[in-house]
């Protein structure tokens, strides 16, 4: 699914209300009708008390609406006008005079005015400031944001969260309204996935409004969201006649003494993505665990006992997963050196590898083309430097992979896949992820799909999918707290057979 900027969407409006002949208060109605459907579904008449705070422009005229089909359908309301302009907008000021021969009569709150009382079981409805907000707000109002804030009662945002911008973040956490739910219109907003602004809403859900189909699927976009669709599009179904020989041979390096459990953990998880032939290169101590315990695996041993010393190996493998567990010993960073000089082989760089990029500039001018790295924030800030905000740091890391023409896997909560000049935001994963050693289980992954024949870019959006999709199945058995890197791979067969499983609300649906 696209990812517009509001720019688009404004532009989106706008082609609608032309080729459907329509007003903006139309496509206002529109928009609320949505919202009042979703509340009623769920409220169902209930009395509870619903206080619906609304700004001056468009975002507060959704509200006013909102106000108003709530009101015909009998339930309790109390409508605030949040007063923190002299403006207003033409369908927010119809929608005042509609709302206002119903007999309601917003109270209009302004600076230095009482705050009205809010039970922690009472609703609220945040229609106060929508993608028109191009400042911070007054402190008058972030005042009132803390005292919704402090009411804990429930908190539905009208398309976005008040007081967060599209497109930087805030400099002030209390200057956002904290939304339980946030129901924003036709398309997800990019500040929903980023560490520093996705904490203003705990849940997000489009509501379809109908803007034009033409537009939306014909224009580009700088992010996409990756959901089971668009990783569906991707899938290569394994070949009847097919052999191990058919799915590639993948060379996992990595490990030093007492990080061999990375590269278990590698290129165990390689082997369940399916890569055909899995062989990992350690130093002496990996050989025995690793053959003891992982059969399917080969291994070639370098010559030191305890790190990687040289990186040298007389197979073809089809990729290479470098740099789990792998430490930064001087020997290690001469052999990564002489290695990259010649090696011409599809690589995928995690850990310690990056870690050795960042302090040796020189090496990243040696990466194959399209190289896939995944740093989890940390270590891209050695390799790109430290940025100010989510959104620096997104334009810092597109800058760093069209410099050196690599897939920049930028991992976290949703992880982030940057590829020539564009970001593609994975839904699944869950906080039982965070743990260590399932970064080492997604670079096995995404060697092994790579091994397989899927293109970098594509191998590195399908398998943080994947690998998300293996924690989200496993969780529901094990728990946040007991998802270990370890269990994560047990699920990976389960996120592939969910790839082609129907849907059980399809199913209902054809009986
Ligand atoms: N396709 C869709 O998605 C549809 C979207 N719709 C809805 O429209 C919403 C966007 O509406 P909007 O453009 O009127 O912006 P919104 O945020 O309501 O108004 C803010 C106004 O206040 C001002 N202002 C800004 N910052 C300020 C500050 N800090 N302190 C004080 N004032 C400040 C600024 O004016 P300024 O003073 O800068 O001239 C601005 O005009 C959108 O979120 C959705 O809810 C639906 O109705 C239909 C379909
Ligand atoms: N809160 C979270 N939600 C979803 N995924 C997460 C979360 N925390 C971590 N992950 C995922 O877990 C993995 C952790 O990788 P990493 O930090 O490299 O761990 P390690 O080095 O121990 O293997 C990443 O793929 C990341 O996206
Ligand atoms: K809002």
């Amino acid at each position: 699914m696209k990812i517009f900027a509001a720019e688009q969407i404004y532009a989106a409006d706008k082609t609608t209300i032309k080729k459907q002949n329509i007003t903006s208060d139309v496509l206002m109605e529109r928009a609320a009708t949505r919202l009042f459907e979703w509340l009623h579904l769920r409220l169902q008449g209930n009395p509870v008390k619903i206080h619906l705070f609304c700004g001056i422009g468009n975002n507060g005229g959704d509200g006013l609406v909102l106000a108003r089909q709530l009101k015909e359908e009998g339930y309790n309301i109390a409508v605030y006008v949040v007063r923190y302009s002299e403006k207003r907008s033409d369908d927010f000021s119809t929608n005042l005079e509609r709302l206002k021969k119903r007999e309601v009569t917003p109270d209009v709150l302004e600076e230095g005015d009482a705050l009205p009382t809010i039970s922690k079981d009472d609703i609220i409805v945040d229609a106060i400031f929508g993608l028109g907000l191009n400042r911070p707000p007054d402190d008058w109002v972030v005042a009132l944001f803390e005292h919704l804030h402090r009411s804990r009662a429930f908190t539905l945002s009208v398309d976005i969260p008040s007081g967060l911008f599209t497109d930087r973040v805030p400099s002030d956490k209390k200057a956002v309204v904290k939304a339980n739910h946030t129901l924003t219109f036709q398309v997800p907003k990019l500040v929903f996935f980023l560490p520093k602004t996705g904490i203003f809403t705990e849940n997000w859900e489009v509501l379809d409004i109908g803007l034009d189909q033409e537009f939306l699927s014909t224009a580009e976009t700088d992010y996409e969201l990756i959901g089971k669709n668009e990783v569906l599009a991707f899938y290569e179904p394994r070949k009847k006649y097919s052999h191990k020989g058919t799915y590639g041979h993948s060379l996992i390096i990595g490990g030093s003494y007492g990080k061999i459990g990375a590269v278990h953990l590698a290129a165990k998880a390689c082997l369940h993505t399916g890569s055909g032939l899995v062989t990992a290169y350690v130093p002496q101590c990996g050989y025995t665990p690793l053959q003891t315990n992982l059969p399917e695996a080969m291994v070639i041993t370098d010559a030191a006992e305890k790190h990687i010393s040289k990186i040298d190996f007389d197979i073809e493998p089809t990729v290479i997963g470098l740099g789990i567990g792998m430490g930064k010993d001087t020997k290690t960073v001469n052999a990564l050196g002489q290695f990259l000089d010649v090696n011409k082989t599809p690589l995928v760089i995690d850990a310690d590898a990056l870690n050795i990029l960042s302090e040796n500039e020189e090496f990243l001018d040696k990466l194959p083309p399209r190289s896939v790295l995944t740093p989890h924030p940390k270590e891209l800030e050695r390799l790109i430097g430290k940025w100010d905000g989510d959104f620096q740091k997104l334009e810092m890391a597109k800058s760093f992979s069209q410099k050196y023409d690599c897939v920049l896997v930028i991992k976290g909560s949703n992880t982030l896949t940057i590829y020539d000049g564009k970001g593609y935001v994975n839904t699944t994963g869950n906080p039982g992820m965070a743990t260590g050693g399932t970064g080492d289980v997604l670079t096995g992954m995404v060697t092994g799909l790579i091994a397989q024949g899927y293109p970098p870019l594509q191998a590195a959006i399908f398998g943080v999918y994947m690998h998300g999709e293996a924690g989200d199945t496993m969780v529901e058995d094990t728990g946040y707290q007991t998802l270990t890197a370890s269990k994560l791979i047990e699920g990976i067969g389960e996120a592939f057979l969910d790839l082609f499983a129907v849907d059980d609300d399809v199913l209902a649906d054809e009986e």
